[in-house]
């Protein structure tokens, strides 16, 4: 029988059996421990791409709302600029420019992705074969020690832990690849952005210059405009006043200054144009005027009707204003007027500086003011403050033609309170003379001189308006005044020179060539202001009083004599036939001087 116990060769050989098979298994458990070790490290490497790929996706995002902005903003400008071609073109090239960029942008983000994948691919396949490899190394390892029958278990250990240096090693700088290319695509895609920046800032600056030079176009025709605007005004404002004449005569008649005297003297009720006179005799003359000022009108109300040619001045033109009438008439309290109740001058100055400050935006104005008086045919300056008060003023003509007086006193007003002064200290000098017609009779012409200087910023040109406010002495026959002596030499010169005014006036109305200006001081020194589209108003003062009757009728003929224009048509004679019916006599009984004047109104 044969020994069925088991020999010691089996034994052994049971033992290393089991001993490989403990071998296989803790081989078996080591890869698998690395395999999940391993595929932790692949999922925390995705994670980390993902995020940075996220990251990546985020940033392109914004870039992408960032050109949406800038398309949005250009896409604004063009609509306010519209109508400019040019324009159009700028801002579709730069739309255009902005979507390449956006398609570039898209197409980065695309490849990016693509690169990824096709990474991760890599990366997966290369982990695969790194695994392979580790584990071909491992078995190797493993069969070394089977055969050499040493410690497996510490060789295992060895073998376990050199896999796993290994796999780390290789991980890591896997990982670090990626960075560094993480980085260089980050890189690329900041000097992208850059890239855009700069293209932007040369559009930008290209659509700049191209609103500027729209904008320099646009202002210029915007200047044009308002230049032509400017003249068009003026003129229609000049040809208001030529309508209604160049030269108007306005009578002014006084109220009585007592209740005891009788009025001889009535306004029309169907004409404001035409006044009846009736003599102490009984005898009826009725006359006609541009316009005849209503009693009742107050310093206020005659003021808005003289308004318009004084606006004039502002526009560059010459202006005169005349107060002519026989002492007492009311010529100084229409000009000067009471000082709680101010006449035409202080209020024809104060009406050119509202003027001015309504236009000031773009006119820069000056007012200068002089007063001058004109006394036995001598010119003194009434603002002088010279110690020789005396000394009269000469008239020259300087290289320009303009007439000039050298030496005279010239105060630029800036404020209401300073035209008041000015006004003031003048008329306190004025050459004040008894006569027997008048206790405070004035025995001089006084001219109240007002310039405007207009120098337009916006057009760069300069304009000169004069304005000449002119109250005439005292009127009155020489034979009604029993003047004698100085007061007589005083009547001559006065008569002279109102009725050398007289015909140049005429003279002008009438159109002829020849105008007499030289003839005497007072016209000599307003022949600037009466020539060529000046305009001129003659208020014609008329006393109500029965006693004045004669002096009034002589002031009348005056304003007839320079009124005097021939005229046709319908008016002509609607106006003829008021004067007839009112006298209630035939066209012959009138006066020749009742020929009907133009009846164009002022206002
Ligand atoms: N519209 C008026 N309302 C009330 N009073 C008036 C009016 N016009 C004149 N007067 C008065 O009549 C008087 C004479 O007026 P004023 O001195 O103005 O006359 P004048 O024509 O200037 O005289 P002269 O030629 O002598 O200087 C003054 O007392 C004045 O106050």
């Amino acid at each position: 029988m044969g020994d069925q116990s088991p020999s010691h060769s089996d034994y052994s050989s049971s033992v290393e059996s089991s001993n490989y098979f403990q071998q296989c298994k803790y081989i078996h458990e080591v890869e698998l421990v690395n395999m999940k070790l391993q595929m932790r490290i692949l999922e925390t490497h995705l994670e980390t791409k993902d995020r940075l790929l996220r990251n990546l996706e985020d940033i392109i995002d914004e870039q992408e709302t960032r050109i949406a902005n800038m398309e949005d903003f250009i896409q604004g400008r063009t609509a306010a600029y519209t109508p400019s071609t040019v324009m159009l073109h700028g801002i579709s090239a730069l739309s255009l420019d902005f979507g390449s960029l956006s398609e570039e942008n898209l197409r980065l983000k695309e490849a990016l992705r693509a690169g990824q994948r096709k990474e991760r691919i890599n990366e997966l396949m290369e982990a695969d074969e790194d695994y392979e490899s580790d584990m071909t190394s491992v078995s190797g390892e493993c069969d070394s020690a089977r055969n050499g029958n040493s410690d497996v278990m510490s060789q295992s250990a060895i073998v376990a832990s050199k896999a796993r240096a290994f796999i780390d090693e290789h991980q890591i700088s896997r990982l670090k690849r990626c960075a560094e290319e993480l980085k260089n695509e980050k890189d690329e895609l900041k000097r992208l952005s850059q890239d855009m920046k700069d293209a932007f800032t040369v559009c930008m600056g290209e659509v700049k210059l191209l609103l500027e030079s729209k904008t320099v176009d646009f202002f210029k025709v915007l200047m044009e405009r308002y230049k032509a605007e400017m003249e068009r005004r003026k003129t229609l404002h000049n040809q208001l006043v030529e309508l209604n004449g160049n030269i108007r005569v306005f009578y002014r008649i006084r109220p009585l200054l007592s209740i005891r005297d009788q009025a001889a003297i009535r306004i029309d009720s169907m004409d404001e144009g035409v006044v009846h006179l009736e003599h102490s005799s009984g005898r009826k003359t009725s006359r006609a005027a541009d316009f005849v000022i209503p009693t009742k009108y107050s310093q206020n109300e005659i003021f808005d009707k003289v308004s318009p040619i004084v606006t004039s001045c502002i526009d560059g033109y010459n202006v005169c204003i005349f107060a002519y009438g026989h002492t007492g008439s009311g010529k100084t309290y229409t000009m000067e007027g009471p000082s709680e109740d101010p006449g035409i001058n202080q209020r024809a100055i104060l009406q050119l500086f509202e003027a001015s400050q309504e236009r000031g935006n773009d006119i820069e104005y000056t007012i200068k003011l002089s007063m001058i008086e004109i006394y036995n045919d001598k010119i003194r300056d009434l603002l002088s403050t010279s110690s020789s008060t005396s000394s009269s003023l000469t008239l020259r003509r300087d290289d320009s033609g303009h007439l000039s007086i050298p030496g005279l006193e010239c105060r630029q007003v800036t404020s209401p309170s300073d035209v008041t002064n000015v006004l003031k200290e003048g008329s306190t000098s004025r050459v004040v003379a008894a006569t027997d017609a008048n206790a405070n009779s004035s025995r001089s012409h006084v001219i109240v001189r007002v310039n405007v200087h207009a120098k337009n910023n916006v057009t760069g040109t300069t304009t000169i308006g004069r304005l000449n406010l002119v109250d005439l002495a005292g009127s009155e026959r020489v034979s009604q005044t029993n003047a004698t002596g100085q007061l007589l030499k005083e009547a001559q010169a006065i008569n002279k020179s109102l009725s050398e005014l007289g015909n140049v006036v005429f003279a002008l109305r009438q159109g002829q060539k020849h105008v007499p200006f030289r003839n005497c001081v007072l016209t000599r020194l307003l022949e600037d202001s009466l020539h060529g589209d000046s305009k001129t108003l003659v208020l014609v003062h008329i006393s109500p009083e029965e006693t004045h009757v004669c002096e009034s009728i002589s002031s009348i003929n005056f304003a007839e004599k320079i009124g005097q224009v021939q005229m046709k048509g319908p008016a002509a004679f609607k106006r003829a036939e008021s004067v007839r019916k009112s006298t209630g006599v035939g066209r012959k009984d009138a006066s020749p001087q009742t020929t009907p004047k133009k009846t164009n109104k002022l206002n």
